[in-house]
């Protein structure tokens, strides 16, 4: 089976920086998977997804989204996927319909069925009583399920989350996991981040450990469990491969 995200030795090198921020990955990610991307702050799981979603340009490598070449299909490769970044991308003073009638129609969608959607999705979040209200008055919960909804109005193929449940009460984030497990049913490939690690071993099907711009490991939950000494869970893993320094750099 040809994988719907294949990176080839991908590498990024921003301007001015003295180290790579991504370093020769080379990932193979199957259609239907759930990807976590897990490492330390500053491991490039940022620049590797904005990489993906078309919003950093690589230094040097190569992927494909979908069969798509990121060089010369990059507006079709937008089409197909979704975005859900780290920071809310909302404005403050429409409401949460206003905002995703908005954040649809930039994705081509319009009439009934841009509106059909908006409802449909503000109910699954249970945001719908609220959706005439102005998102600045949103609690970081909702205003994290109204920016999920943003990315998700066109049902992408491929679908990045950066984060999606930082800063969320157990409620929020219950309510979100079980979306993008009903979205994963219906045939979304999901690649997301996170710092939660009992969240991402429930969560994900694959999880890759990044460290420095590189790919450390590359396994289902249970066997990263099972290939590293008395490790109990996900955590331990993490700190087995990444070690326990701090990661504070400017
Ligand atoms: N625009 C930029 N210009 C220069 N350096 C950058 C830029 N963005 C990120 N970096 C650097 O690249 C490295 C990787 O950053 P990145 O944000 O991808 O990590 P991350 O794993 O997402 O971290 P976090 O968990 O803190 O979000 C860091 O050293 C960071 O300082």
């Amino acid at each position: 089976m040809q994988p719907i995200i294949k990176i080839e030795s991908l590498s990024k090198k921003y301007k001015d920086a003295e180290m790579y921020s991504l370093n020769d990955v080379s990932l193979d990610i199957n259609e239907g998977q759930i990807f976590g991307l897990l490492g330390p702050n500053g491991a490039g799981k940022t620049t590797l997804i904005s990489m993906l979603c078309g919003l950093v340009k690589p230094t040097s490598g190569h992927f494909t989204i979908d069969g798509l070449d990121y060089q010369h299909q990059a507006s079709k490769i937008k089409k197909i996927i979704g975005v859900v970044p780290q920071e809310y991308a909302l404005y403050p003073t429409l409401t949460a319909r206003e905002n995703l009638h908005y954040f649809g129609s930039m994705y081509g969608l319009k009439g009934s069925d841009l509106k059909d959607k908006v409802i449909v999705a503000l109910d699954l979040l249970g945001l719908l009583k609220f959706a005439d209200k102005q998102v600045q008055t949103f609690s970081g919960g909702m205003k994290r399920r109204v920016n999920l909804i943003a990315g998700i109005l066109h049902n992408p193929k491929v679908l990045f989350l950066d984060e999606p449940t930082v800063g969320v009460d157990v409620q929020s984030r219950n309510a979100i996991i079980d979306y993008l497990k009903e979205l994963n049913q219906n045939g979304t490939t999901i690649i997301y981040t996170s710092h939660h690690l009992a969240e991402a071993e429930d969560f994900c099907d694959t999880i890759a450990i990044l460290d420095q711009g590189q790919i450390y490991a590359q396994e289902t939950p249970s066997i990263l469990i099972e290939s590293v000494k008395d490790a109990r869970n996900l955590e331990d893993v993490f700190i087995s491969l990444t070690g326990k320094a701090l990661r504070d750099d400017i």
